[in-house]
C-alpha cells in the first residue's frame, strides 16, 4: 500500500531524514515513534505528498506518489496533522463534513455524505457535541472532531500525527482501538505516537526514528528492546509484559528520595 525507499530530505543544508525505508501493507497499523526532533512529522509530510524527498521513492498503491493529482491523492489518503487549521466559526459537524469535500468535487452532496459524517463523529465519540462551535471545544474534543474529519474522507490510507494528543487515557485507547479496527477492515494506518506502550499494544509494526534515521522497523517486541530504547531516548528502560502478551516498557527515572516529604517517608515505610 505504502512503500518508502531510501528517502532523504534536507532543508537549508540540514539533513532531516536520511536513508528511510519501510513498507506498510493494507490491513496493517504502523506506529512511528522516536524522540522529539527525530523526524517523525517531517516523514509524515513527505508521505502525505506535502513536500518532496530530495532522493528516494515513495509509492502509494504501487504508483509513485509524485504521479498523483491532488484530488486523486485526497481520495486515497487522509492526513491528520498537529496543526489546528480551522479559523472559521464552523460547528463540529461542519468541520467533520470537510472530509467529504474531495468526494464532492464531481457530484452534488447526497444523504450518504451526511451518514458518513455522522458515523465518523460517532466513531470518535464526538457526535454528542456535533452542534457546538469547534473553537469552543476542549483540546481533546477538537482532536476527536479532527479525527472524524479524516475518517469521513473514507481514504484507504490514514496518516495521523499524534492522534492521541490531548486525549485522556480512555479516549486514547478508544481512538487507537478504532484505528486498529479500520486496519482490520483493510485500511492502512500510519500513526506517529509518543506513547511507546500504546504503540506496542495496538501496532502491527513499529518504525523507530532517531536523528532522522531508521533505528529499527519491525514487530513491537523486536523494536521495544530496553537497550535500543536507552540508546535512542538516553535513559534506561525495563521491559515487562502486558496481559495481552504485548511488550510493556517503562523508563527507569531516578527519583530523588529527598524530594519525598518526611511524613510521606514514614507513611511509605509502614
Ligand atoms: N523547515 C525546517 N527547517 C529547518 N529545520 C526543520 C524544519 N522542519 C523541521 N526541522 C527540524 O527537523 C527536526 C525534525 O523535526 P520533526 O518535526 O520532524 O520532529 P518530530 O520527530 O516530529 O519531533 P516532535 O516529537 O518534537 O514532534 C527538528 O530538529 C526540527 O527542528
Amino acid at each position: 500500500m505504502l512503500e518508502a525507499r531510501s528517502l532523504r530530505y534536507a532543508v537549508g543544508g540540514k539533513t532531516l531524514l536520511e536513508n528511510i525505508s519501510f513498507r506498510l501493507e493494507a490491513g496493517q497499523m504502523l506506529s512511528v515513534i522516536g524522540p522529539n526532533g527525530a523526524g517523525k512529522s517531517t516523514l509524515l509530510r513527505l508521505l502525505s505528498g506535502e513536500v518532496k524527498p530530495d532522493s528516494g521513492q515513495i509509492e502509494l498503491m504501487g504508483r509513485p506518489l509524485a504521479s498523483y493529482r491532488p484530488l486523486e491523492l485526497a481520495l486515497e489518503r487522509a492526513v491528520l496533522t498537529q496543526r489546528r487549521e480551522i479559523n472559521f466559526p464552523f460547528d463540529a459537524y461542519e468541520v467533520a463534513f470537510l472530509g467529504r469535500l474531495p468526494h464532492l468535487e464531481r457530484r452534488a452532496e447526497n444523504p450518504q455524505d451526511h451518514q458518513t459524517t455522522e458515523r465518523a463523529l460517532s466513531q470518535t465519540g464526538a457526535l454528542h457535541f456535533a452542534t457546538r462551535r469547534y473553537q469552543t471545544l476542549s483540546g481533546g474534543e477538537q482532536s476527536r472532531v479532527d479525527l472524524a474529519r479524516v475518517l469521513a474522507q473514507e481514504p484507504r490510507l490514514l496518516l495521523l500525527d499524534e492522534p492521541t494528543n490531548h486525549l485522556d487515557p480512555k479516549h486514547q485507547v478508544e481512538v487507537l482501538a478504532l484505528c486498529r479496527r479500520l486496519a482490520q477492515m483493510g485500511w492502512g494506518v500510519l500513526t506517529v505516537l509518543h506513547d511507546l506502550n500504546l504503540a506496542g499494544l495496538f501496532s502491527d509494526r513499529i518504525l523507530l526514528l532517531h536523528q532522522g534515521r531508521v533505528e529499527a522497523w519491525g514487530q513491537p517486541a523486536e523494536v521495544l528492546q530496553p537497550a535500543r530504547l536507552q540508546a535512542v531516548y538516553g535513559l534506561p528502560f525495563i521491559q515487562t509484559q502486558h496481559p495481552s502478551g504485548r511488550p510493556w516498557v517503562m523508563p527507569l527515572a531516578e527519583v530523588e528520595v529527598d524530594a519525598v516529604v518526611p511524613q510521606d517517608k514514614e507513611r511509605l515505610a509502614c
